[in-house]
């Protein structure tokens, strides 16, 4: 008995039949098809498909059919299956196993790594949705009732900073508390806080707790409270003429009785930057930038001698979206660096959280935001090297000459060495100190171009933080030092390339950008040559661009104030 089958799988006389995948209808119809002959007799027959020309009648082309309808979802392709033609039902691999190719592990491990790359899709998931609600449960809550004000710390524009009590304290060392009452930009620094404390608690100050006030005259206020971590920051320390010598003293909590000289400040130095950028590399790592780095925002923690990051209020968190205006101007201009913008201004405004989530790994690759605190780093690094950019006036003199030698720290050197004080010469031979690994260091952090500037992660792995300095090197210590150097390479023009793609292939809604946007990407000079039709061309491109550009700015606005709402649901609200 003979039986043609199609389709999926046929039952027939107790046998289960399979052929190849069933085809389109219109194979059928007088041509060439794939199709099993199969033999009942013959239970477990070996035979392969075979190809042949089926002249179907009207008849054979209505079982055919029928047995097309019969044979789909009775089982799997046999090619999935890998069964042959003719398989018992108890051979038949179970249709729950699991096959693993080669394509299918590549993927999976694509897709792992894609959702584990800074700054961490399925981490940001498992933190937002696990660890924040079991946090909420757990930790304590606080209310206006519950703090006692004192002194007042500083006041900016976004708020007031008092020093404070706990009315109720376990210890007296326990009540000691900073309060920060501050406007609506209060609710992104308590996201901000809550985040960095689930993520990195010791990169910053000891966040407590931060809740939404609405029983004062005022309006909106939002508290936030710290854990008070102790009365200098680096900016109080940096001023002293002890300068480096009262930070070895409060780190190692007694003072050395060791002679002065370049190696100690060297090292005290190193310890510093250690500290500075370890903080950040925690931030960075879970997807914020902070945007406002700079000595009056970095505390020292009595309890842990080590210095911590605050005032989170200006902090961006790349991992949903929060803060993210890539035209946001930005902060303290003596320590910003020279893009101002965390994002490449041809970024768009970002989008609902889930997109900006999921994009996350490709925007933070594309723009290395990081590199924007990584400069301030470096400016501070300086600082501490040089003491006459401690001062305000000093810094900005510094940064309008550096701006003059293009951002080239050596081009710097080269105008200043020749006529330096004695002062300037002592900061260069300090950085000069085991070959110069300091100032390799530092010339890779302050850089024109974001994507040539050295991460966190990669200075805090520089062999300047290697007691032994650079002649000393091992080999592998070479190589690495090597490898970091190639890593140094511009590959902007790698990264541009991908944006102007992304930019040519736009958005209906977005409409893409402009021949002109484009023109600037690829910094081509515009034509010079002029005419009145050009002219006139030209007045109605721009006044096109200027109507688009309102139009999406102002949609923009909207999305952004709408945008705010969902995260700041978050932020408790007192009773
Ligand atoms: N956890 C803390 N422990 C001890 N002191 C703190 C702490 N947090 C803040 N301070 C002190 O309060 C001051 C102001 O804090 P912060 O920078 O967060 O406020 P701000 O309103 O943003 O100020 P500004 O606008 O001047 O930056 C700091 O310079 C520091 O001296």
């Amino acid at each position: 008995m003979a039986a043609v089958a199609t389709g999926t799988g046929i039952g027939l006389g107790g046998v289960r039949l399979h052929s190849f995948n069933s085809r389109p209808l219109s194979l059928f119809l007088g041509k060439k098809l794939n199709l099993g002959i199969l033999s009942a007799d013959k239970k477990l027959s070996t035979s392969r498909t075979r190809n042949f020309v089926v002249l179907a009648s009207g008849v054979e082309i209505f079982n055919l059919v029928h047995d097309v309808f019969l044979g789909v979802g009775v089982g799997l392709p046999c090619t999935v299956m890998e069964c042959g033609d003719i398989i018992y039902r108890s051979t038949l691999p179970r249709s729950n196993e699991i096959t693993v190719t080669v394509p299918g592990v590549i993927l999976a491990l694509g897709t792992l790594s894609y959702l584990w790359a800074t700054p961490g899709v399925a981490p940001g998931f498992f933190d937002m949705f696990v660890l924040a609600f079991v946090e909420r449960v757990f930790r304590p809550t606080y209310k206006k009732d519950d703090i006692v004000l004192g002194k007042k710390l500083g006041e900016g524009s976004f708020g007031v900073v008092y020093r404070a009590s706990l009315a109720k304290k376990s210890s007296s060392k326990d009540g000691e508390i900073v309060l920060k009452k501050a406007t609506e930009y209060g609710a992104v620094e308590i996201w901000m806080n809550e985040r960095v404390r689930r993520a990195c608690a010791n990169s910053c100050a000891d966040f407590m707790y931060g809740f939404l006030e609405n029983s004062t005259k005022k309006g909106v206020e939002y508290w936030l409270i710290w854990k008070f971590e102790g009365e200098a920051t680096l900016a109080d320390l940096l001023q002293s003429k002890e300068f480096p010598y009262n930070v070895e003293a409060i780190i190692l909590g007694e003072v050395q009785d060791l002679p002065k000289g370049l190696e100690r400040e060297n090292r005290i130095i190193q310890t510093i930057m250690r500290q500075l950028l370890f903080a950040l590399d925690g931030l960075h790592s879970t997807g914020i930038v902070h945007r406002d780095v700079k000595p009056q925002n970095i505390i020292f923690s009595e309890d842990s001698r080590t210095f911590k990051i605050i005032d989170l209020g200006a902090a961006a968190d790349l991992r949903v979206g929060i803060n993210y205006i890539p035209k946001e101007f930005l902060l303290d201009p003596r320590y910003a660096a020279p893009e101002q913008y965390i994002m490449s201004t041809q970024t768009p405004s970002a989008p609902s959280a889930p997109v900006a989530t999921a994009l996350s790994p490709v925007l933070w690759q594309l723009n290395l935001p990081d590199r924007f605190d990584i400069y301030s780093a470096g400016l501070i690094f300086l600082q501490m090297a040089f003491p006459a950019l401690r001062t305000d006036s000093g810094l900005i003199q510094f940064n309008r000459q550096l701006k003059r030698c293009d951002y080239d720290l050596n081009a710097w050197r080269k105008t200043v060495e020749p006529r330096a004080s004695p002062e300037i010469r002592r900061g260069f031979e300090l950085l000069d100190l085991d070959g110069g690994i300091g100032w390799e260091l530092l010339t890779s952090m302050v850089r024109y171009k974001a994507r040539q500037r050295i991460s966190a992660k990669g200075a805090l792995a520089h062999p300047y933080f290697d007691r032994e300095g650079l002649l000393a090197l091992s080999f592998m210590q070479n190589l690495r030092l090597q490898i970091f150097r190639a890593t140094q390479q511009d590959y902007s023009e790698a990264a541009k390339w991908i944006i102007q793609l992304m930019a040519k292939s736009g958005t209906q809604k977005e409409g893409g950008f402009t021949e002109a946007q484009l023109q600037e990407l690829r910094e081509i000079e515009p034509k010079k040559k002029s005419s009145p039709q050009r002219n006139a061309l030209a007045s109605a491109l721009r006044f096109q661009r200027k109507i688009i550009r309102t139009i999406n700015e102002s949609v923009d606005e909207l999305n952004r104030r709408r945008k705010s709402l969902w995260w700041s649901r978050w932020i408790p609200r007192e009773e």
